[in-house]
């Protein structure tokens, strides 16, 4: 719940404000055509990655026939659904009910204090300050902190004294995590086992840790808790709280991700799609608001180095040679100029010949 202050001060971001001036300037929520009926629930591909993630133990056949199996899972899931989810993953169920606890005493800081420059390293952000329509309004507060910042002596914590060390304690964990399931992705086309070469140029200080709070909204269902999109990255390692409210595009439907208490989710990015030549998708996912509950969620974004050239499994690539820091520039520029990201479609060898007479 949203803290009240004496000083009349809250602690929510002035969302309400945003979506009546959208309002007002005549945005819709959604296009006719995107029906609010419900949308079905389903399971994700679950996929147990305690033989990716245990070290030592058994060895042999067995443990490569255990890890071979995985990776085929693995490998079909990021290849139909771009989402699946683990179990056995490593990162305590202890630790991400701490990091919630830490999520919840953050957020309930006044909003004056949560945008203060120097908090988190000023990666607080809220709504969607380009949104020019209320299809682009995200009901949600989020801080995007660069694991580079998260020791970092100019990364202000305020009173928060406990909130860097369980930061960074899922961010270790969820490093882990991402780093052996994109190391397996990438074995499966043909990089080789442990290659320096994948994920380009990706280390703990290239990454992103995302706190995100969706408040509840009085606007619900019409409203995107966030909206849609793909993720500007390798991989997501995703920890959503019970209340729900995700849904991925699945053969041009939304379909709503059940969550699941002990299990994380993954999800491919852009870049790793245009690293596999499109054999993996980075798919388009939103958060719809909820009425009724606020919601907390935690990401950990895999990244590569900005001047890391992305790469690619091999040549011929449907892609131009790119950098992270090109991609991510040119978002914004689109964002900016369009009020919607492109993303990959700008980095085709041979862009799509858009018939200007129809
Ligand atoms: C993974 C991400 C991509 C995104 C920033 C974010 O961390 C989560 C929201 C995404 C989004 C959605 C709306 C816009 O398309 C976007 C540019 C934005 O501001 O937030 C994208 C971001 C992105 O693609 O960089
Ligand atoms: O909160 C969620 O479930 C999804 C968040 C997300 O898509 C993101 O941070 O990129
Ligand atoms: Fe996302």
């Amino acid at each position: 719940m949203p803290a009240l202050f004496a000083d009349g001060a809250t602690s929510d971001p002035p969302l309400a404000d945003s979506y009546r001036a959208l309002l007002r300037s005549g945005g819709i929520a959604h296009p006719p055509e995107e029906s609010l009926s419900p949308v079905l629930e389903r399971d994700l591909p679950m996929i147990d990655i305690e033989c990716l993630i245990t070290t030592g133990g058994e060895g042999g056949a067995s443990s490569m026939r255990k890890k071979k199996a995985c990776a085929d899972a693995m490998a079909r899931a990021a290849s139909e659904w771009g989402f699946f989810q683990v179990t056995n993953h490593g990162v305590g169920k202890e630790l991400l009910e701490e990091m919630r606890k830490e999520q919840a005493r953050l957020f309930r800081l006044p909003f004056e204090t949560k945008r203060k420059a120097g908090l988190l390293n000023g990666s607080y952000r809220w709504g969607n300050p380009t949104a020019t329509s209320l299809r682009q309004l995200s009901w949600s507060e989020a801080f995007h902190v660069p694991l580079a910042s998260i020791s970092g002596r100019d990364c202000d914590y305020g009173k928060l004294s406990s909130l860097r060390g369980v930061m960074q304690e899922v961010a270790d964990a969820m490093s882990r995590v991402a780093d052996a399931v994109a190391g397996a992705l990438a074995e499966k086309l043909g990089q080789e086992a442990g290659s320096a070469l994948f994920p380009a140029g990706c280390d703990g200080t290239t990454c992103f840790l995302r706190l995100n709070r969706y408040p509840a909204c009085p606007f619900a269902p019409d409203t995107f808790g966030l909206v849609p999109h793909t993720d500007s990255d390798f991989l997501t390692i995703l920890c959503q709280d019970q209340v729900g409210g995700l849904q991925l595009m699945k053969d041009s439907r939304w379909v709503a991700v059940k969550p699941h208490p002990d299990a994380l989710i993954v999800n491919i990015g852009d870049l790793f799609q245009a690293w596999s030549n499109n054999r993996y998708k980075s798919v388009e996912h939103k958060v719809v608001a909820n009425a009724k509950a606020e919601r907390f969620s935690v990401a950990y974004f895999l990244c590569p180095s900005y001047d890391a050239p992305v790469g690619t499994c091999g040549e011929p690539s449907p892609y131009r040679s790119f950098t992270f820091g090109e991609y991510r520039r040119k978002v914004q520029d689109d964002v900016k100029r369009t009020g919607k990201k492109i993303g990959l479609p700008n980095f085709l060898k041979h862009p799509p010949i858009v018939d200007g007479l129809k």
